[in-house]
């Protein structure tokens, strides 16, 4: 069994990577790519990568991925580059004849005024938060394509629905990272330069739904290991994805006390209302996943910590993009 993994080196695909590893699989047998040496979004080198390595089975982790600020910033990247890997992967693993792949959505795919916690079938029900629907577009796009594939070819792919995500190896970047590695690094930057003050965008009321990557990386080899009939019987041909989370959420301003504990900062923390909220609130349903049998086992101050220690081990070297 050869399983092509793309996108290794981002957070998510880092954590697969280490999971297929820990639970045996030779490092031979997963194919991996970086960026550099195939670009997903050039349709003629997906076609002879898949077509010369054909891989028995296909995990796409890899997209073009950022925050409230770098998602509103530059929606043609964000629409552009996710649509063109979602369909150069999913088209060129169906004609290299791979029966099974699992690609990874996100939450952001259901509408912002949906009711909480969001079921699965809130999909495609109102608008869209302004500011990430070009991603959010491209992400449905993706659920669609792999049910479009399974309808008319009888393929077997899937697709998981992840909820914020944090860990070990995100990108720490100061504007364009998403919420938690921010405040990580901002709040680890006043300790360490003696700075009494930490500024948080927006009102601090949003609440959002945080999952460790080890989680959504375990999370994620249980939906591909699924055999046919557990998936298919839980879920519908035009209703196919799969939420993952935790089921449990916090405000932004909750989230900022959490983080200000784990570093050390006893300063005040200030709110930017200048920035944007983006939507009030995304907390998962996540009963079709434990239906299955499947459940987070990470609590948020454990990940958080885990990953604060990770930084502080990696400070030179963390992602920045
Ligand atoms: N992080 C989060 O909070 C959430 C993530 N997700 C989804 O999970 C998946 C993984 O995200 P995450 O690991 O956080 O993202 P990362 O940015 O950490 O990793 C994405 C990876 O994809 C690679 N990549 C991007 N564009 C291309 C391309 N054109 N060709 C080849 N490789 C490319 C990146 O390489 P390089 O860095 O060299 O560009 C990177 O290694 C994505 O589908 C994302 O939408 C869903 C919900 C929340
Ligand atoms: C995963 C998800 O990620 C994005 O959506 P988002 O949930 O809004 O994610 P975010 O982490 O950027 O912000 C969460 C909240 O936190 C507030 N906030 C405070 N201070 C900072 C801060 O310093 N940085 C950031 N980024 N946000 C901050 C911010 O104003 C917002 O209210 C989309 O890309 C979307 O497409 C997507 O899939």
């Amino acid at each position: 069994m050869r399983v092509y993994l793309a996108g290794h080196r981002g957070m998510v695909g880092g954590a697969i990577h280490r999971r297929l590893i820990a639970r045996g699989m030779a490092e031979g047998d997963i194919l991996v790519r970086t960026h550099a040496e195939l670009d997903l979004t050039d349709q003629g080198a997906v076609r002879a990568f898949m077509q010369s390595e054909r891989p028995d089975a296909v995990i796409l982790a890899a997209a073009k991925v950022g925050g409230i600020h770098a998602n509103n910033t530059y929606p043609a990247d964000f629409i552009y580059e996710n649509l063109m890997i979602e369909c150069n992967v999913i088209h060129q693993a169906y004609d290299a004849g791979v029966t099974r792949l699992l690609q990874l959505g996100s939450s952001c795919i259901y509408p912002r005024a949906v009711p909480q916690p969001m079921r699965e079938d809130a999909l495609l029900t109102g608008v869209l938060e302004p500011t990430n629907e070009p991603y959010a577009v491209a992400k449905i796009a993706g659920i669609k394509l792999c049910e479009s594939y399974n309808r008319q070819h009888g393929t077997d792919y899937r697709s998981v629905m992840p909820t914020n995500l944090y860990g070990p190896g995100d990108n720490f970047h100061p504007e364009n990272s998403h919420v938690l590695p921010a405040m990580i690094r901002r709040f680890h930057e006043a300790v360490r330069d003696g700075v009494r003050e930490v500024v948080i965008w927006g009102t601090g009321t949003p609440r959002r739904e945080f999952l460790h990557v080890d989680d959504m990386a375990e999370a994620s080899l249980f939906v591909m290991d699924l055999d046919r009939a557990s998936y298919d019987a839980n879920t519908d041909p035009m209703l196919s994805h799969i939420n993952v989370g935790t089921g449990t959420d916090v405000s932004i301003a909750e989230l900022a006390q959490m983080v200000a504990g784990i570093t050390g900062f006893t300063g005040q923390i200030v709110y930017d209302t200048t920035k944007p909220d983006g939507t009030a609130r995304k907390l998962m349903d996540v009963s079709r996943l434990a239906d299955m049998g499947w459940r987070a086992r990470t609590g948020l101050h454990e990940g958080i910590s885990g990953t604060y220690e990770w930084f502080q081990r990696h400070a030179d070297t963390v992602r920045e993009k």
